[in-house]
């Protein structure tokens, strides 16, 4: 990809061609290549590093309260993610979020398994407070979010509900705090409160591929990064990439541990024919 026309914002000439919007944010992470810092679980480390490089973006799994200072100022863009929280990694998560905030850096949250347990439900609403950029959870985690108290149903990390019940709770909750908030699943779902476009791309089998959510949302920590002013056109788009590079994957896959391998293989080679003839994104 051309290394010339980087620009900091893009030019959304056709704000309805999705596929050409989808396009071009994959391009834009090529040429820009975004220092992405992620403070992840350890189970999504390997593979959430592995999606943000092939897809052109530059990871970084940097999570100590002592470098975040003079670390977090350098990214372009932070994502965050609570999936194996215990209480001393929190005052770092916090700090990241605060000095992202302060670099107006955008920094995008993954609230796993919200619902869980009140320790994680609690984590997750004061950094919600903290005004990310956007939240992507599972409909189960965003419905947590919305009604603020501990699930009796969760199953932990994975949905008890479908993305299409979460959709009402989203909007509210991207009302109410001002962020984008996208619900994974069957179909993605993104909103900022007002608009509501949806993501039909992707293959059921995610499901049985641990961290497929989390790398998501460092995609879209990295596509909102290099189109601040579009996060929800770039949070569409990152979903979309990444259940192209599924669907595409899908086709040579004997199971979950091949897909995983696939899909990477997949986003790293994706063309433009590709991408525009498989990206199925909507609104409401
Ligand atoms: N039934 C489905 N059909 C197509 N794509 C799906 C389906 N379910 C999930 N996906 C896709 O899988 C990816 C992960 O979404 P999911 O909702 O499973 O996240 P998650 O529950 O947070 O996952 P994890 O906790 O394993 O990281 C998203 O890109 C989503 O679009
Ligand atoms: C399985 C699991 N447990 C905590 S985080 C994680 C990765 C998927 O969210
Ligand atoms: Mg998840």
């Amino acid at each position: 990809m051309e290394e010339d026309n980087i620009t900091n914002t893009i030019e959304l000439q056709d704000p309805l061609d999705y596929p050409k919007q989808a396009w071009t944010h994959f391009q834009l992470v090529h040429q820009k290549s975004p220092l992405i810092q992620c403070i992840t679980n350890f189970v999504s480390m390997d593979f959430m590093a592995n999606t943000l490089l092939s897809a052109g973006a530059s990871p970084a799994m940097i999570h100590s309260v002592d470098e975040i200072p003079e670390f977090t100022p350098k990214a372009l863009g932070v994502c965050i993610n609570v999936g194996t929280l215990t209480p001393d990694w929190l005052p770092g998560i916090k700090l990241a979020a605060q000095v992202a905030n302060q670099f107006k850096k955008p920094w995008v949250l993954d609230p796993v398994a919200a619902g869980g347990s009140s320790f994680r439900l609690k984590a997750c609403l004061e950094l919600l407070g903290l005004k990310p950029s956007v939240v992507r959870g599972n409909a189960s985690e965003i419905l947590a979010l919305f009604k603020g108290c501990v699930d009796s149903t969760s199953k932990g990390v994975d949905s008890v509900h479908g993305s299409s019940d979460a959709v009402e709770a989203a909007k509210s909750l991207a009302q109410q705090t001002g962020c984008v908030v996208a619900v994974s699943g069957a179909i993605d779902y993104i909103t900022d409160g007002d608009r509501v476009v949806y993501v039909y791309n992707g293959v059921p089998m995610l499901q049985k591929i641990t961290a497929s959510g989390c790398s998501v949302t460092a995609l879209i920590t990295a596509f909102v990064a290099v189109d601040p002013s579009h996060a929800v056109e770039a949070t569409a788009s990152a979903l979309a990439i990444f259940g192209v590079a599924s669907e595409t994957g899908m086709d040579m896959a004997r199971g979950p541990g091949s897909l995983r391998t696939l899909l990477i293989d997949s986003l790293y080679g994706l063309d433009e024919a590709t991408v525009l003839g498989r990206v199925r994104i909507n609104h409401l």
